[in-house]
């Protein structure tokens, strides 16, 4: 029973949606349904009196008020035949417009799942982030438009069935009535049944899946061609590709056997209703209670009762769509969004006011913000370990400072937390005295560039652009944010300059190095200096460049940031030593994780285990002073090897 209001309710949710993306459209459409529907139903009677008129006619002759009936009802019956199809023609391009707003609406919905709640947590669960894989595949899927576009002709077919049902209803009321249910009981039967299985599709087998689309992707993309021939992983991968698809698969097959008896039943029922209400018919017509006229009427309609009944891959399609916008809008609810958008269309974003007069390139200095972490504890959903404990750290607006630790200490966490995409579990965090998890604007003071930044396959003018929202098209900003990156001679030798698209995917576009990207990337959080960032964090964007380049390029960021606080990652301690100040963070045996620990203690969370400047934690002779030794004498014993490469 829960199965059948649970369709209900979906396709409520369906008209809900229609009615919200394109209102005017939906209205016109219904009643474009209607009127084909009587169309229908008017053609069935029309035919009907035709037939019934034609002995009389043909006793009587040309000419004869008898012919003259008959000849009505043809062109009747005529018009009907044709005016049905220009409806249902003018039905079907009021479609595609309510389709085209639906989908869009979707998408917008779609979307807001991935970007409205700030943080990035959401992301990171894996029962949100399988369903909206498994959402996003099955818009992907043609049957999800189609659903949408069918949605009118199968409102169509079903009251065009009402009108047969009325039709019918004037020669035995109870055998019509009871034809069409048995249509309706099957129908009813056979979308739960579809629905389970769209069900078992998008969220039984939704992880499996996606893991056999990864391992899919991963055999036919570039991405991975390189180790998959060097390691020889293709056979292995094409196994684990076919076993993880049958694993998967193996619910929705067993599923889809297993609900099968009632819709033998309800296939049974309409068969026996359907031979008995035709057999009660013959008798009445060969009693002479039904008229030739009534007979081959009420025949047409019964036969039409069938719109009832299941309606084929139409259905099916509706039920797939049906089912993911109902897993759309529960996914969207379990994150505090709202169901359904309160408004569509979406709100065009502003576009930035622009100056009458050109506004100066801001100096950084006019920017700095400070920072305060008091006591952040922190851990990620899926471990139950803290990450971060009980964490102290002021920064005063204007210093640079080098954060600093072992792989997985927690450095890459602590950025996240400090531009708001985790909310600390314990503690405050502090920018400007505002909430980063909190405020949008405090948010906006943040600009960073993680190891893993984006490569966009968009204009160098986007890549560089992106950093300052509200100045993406100063020119002076971006060459300035460019320049200062060392990135000017890129510039030059792009050949469509800022409108260069940065993938070789593209016309006239091409790919950047390594490094290059790197100083895009570097210019991307330069270049938020202009949008109003007062605090710029790099967390190791520049891996890839060899030691002395990134000891350079991180000189050069700290000159031209001079007066602004900033933040630097790094595992090579030479290329943060100008910092103003360098915090070791690492477990601590503290529990209070204010810089007094010794880094050498069990505990499970990182805290800071040493503070101070180059020169003072060299002086201290602690784990920073080790380590930088450590990697001091290594880079000399290599150093007669090396070459050093110009940062520009
Ligand atoms: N999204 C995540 N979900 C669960 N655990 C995570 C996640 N990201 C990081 N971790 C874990 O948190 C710890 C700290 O990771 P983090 O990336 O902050 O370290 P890090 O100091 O930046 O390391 P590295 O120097 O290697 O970049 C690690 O144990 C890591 O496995």
């Amino acid at each position: 029973m829960h199965r059948y209001t649970e369709t209900t309710r979906r396709y409520a949710l369906h008209a809900r949606l229609l009615w919200r993306a394109a209102p005017v459209h939906s209205a016109l459409a219904l009643f474009l349904v209607l009127a084909s529907a009587a169309a229908v139903t008017f053609g069935i009677v029309a035919t009907g009196h035709l037939v019934g008129a034609l002995p009389a006619a043909v006793k009587a002759g040309v000419g004869s008020p008898a012919a003259d009936r008959a000849w009505w009802w043809l062109a009747a019956a005529a018009a009907a035949y044709i005016i049905g199809p220009l409806i249902h023609a003018a039905e079907n391009a009021v479609a595609q417009v309510v389709s085209a707003r639906y989908l869009r609406l979707v998408f917008d919905m779609v979307a807001e799942v991935g970007t409205a709640p700030y943080g990035i947590a959401h992301l990171e669960d894996p029962e949100v982030a399988g369903r909206l894989d498994a959402i996003k595949r099955a818009m992907r899927d043609w049957t999800f438009v189609t659903g949408v576009e069918q949605t009118w002709n199968l409102l169509a077919t079903r009251l065009s069935g009402v009108g047969s049902l009325a039709v019918a209803a004037t020669w035995n009321w109870w055998a019509a009535l009871l034809a069409a249910g048995s249509y309706a009981l099957m129908a009813k039967v056979l979308v739960a049944w579809l629905g389970t299985i769209f069900d078992d599709l998008l969220e039984v087998t939704g992880n499996q899946r996606r893991q056999a689309s990864y391992v899919r992707d991963l055999l036919t993309g570039a991405p991975a061609a390189k180790e998959l021939r060097l390691f020889g992983l293709a056979d292995w991968l094409v196994h684990r590709y076919s076993t993880a698809w049958r694993d998967a698969m193996t619910v929705v097959w067993r599923n889809r056997y297993h609900n099968l008896r009632p819709i033998l039943a309800a296939s049974a029922i309409t068969l026996v209703v359907n031979a008995g209400v035709f057999t009660l018919l013959a008798r009445d017509a060969s009693a002479g209670t039904v008229s030739l006229a009534s007979l081959v009427t009420v025949v047409q309609a019964l036969l039409a009762l069938e719109a009832f009944g299941p309606l084929g891959d139409n259905q099916s399609a509706l039920g797939r769509n049906t089912s993911t916008a109902t897993m759309l809008v529960a996914l969207r609810r379990r994150l505090g969004l709202s169901g359904l958008p309160p408004h569509f269309p979406t709100a065009k974003p502003a576009e930035p006011v622009k100056p009458a007069k050109p506004e100066p390139v801001p100096s950084v200095r006019s920017a700095a913000a400070k920072i305060d972490l008091r006591e952040v504890t922190f851990h990620y959903p899926s471990r139950t370990e803290p990450t971060l404990d009980r964490l102290s750290l002021h920064i005063p607006a204007g210093q640079s400072v080098a954060v600093v630790g072992v792989n997985g200490a927690g450095k890459s966490t602590l950025i996240k937390l400090l531009c708001g995409l985790y909310p600390p579990d314990a503690g405050t965090i502090r920018i400007d005295g505002g909430d980063p998890s909190a405020e949008e604007a405090t948010r906006n003071r943040v600009a960073v560039i993680f190891q893993d930044f984006v490569r966009y396959q968009l204009p160098l003018r986007d890549n560089v652009g992106f950093g300052a929202h509200t100045r993406h098209d100063d020119e002076a900003v971006l060459a300035r944010a460019l320049g200062d990156a060392g990135g000017s001679a890129l510039l030059d030798r792009l050949d469509h300059g800022w409108d260069t698209v940065l993938s070789a995917e593209y016309a006239e576009g091409t790919d950047l190095s390594g490094g290059q990207w790197q100083r895009v990337a570097l210019a991307r959080a330069l270049a938020a200096v202009a949008g109003g960032a007062g605090v710029l964090v790099l967390d190791e964007p520049t891996a890839a460049l060899d030691v002395r380049a990134e000891a350079a390029l991180f000189d050069r960021f700290l000159e031209v940031t001079r007066g602004m606080t900033t933040l630097l990652v790094s595992h090579r301690l030479s290329s943060v030593r100008h910092a103003d100040r360098i915090v070791v963070i690492g477990p601590t045996a503290d529990p209070t994780g204010t810089g007094t620990g010794t880094g050498t203690g069990t505990g499970t969370g990182t805290g800071i285990v040493e503070d101070g400047s180059h020169e003072e934690l060299m002086a201290a002779g602690g784990a920073y002073a080790r380590m930088f030794s450590l990697q001091a004498a290594r880079f000399a014993a290599a150093g007669a090897s090396e070459t050093v490469v110009d940062p520009r």
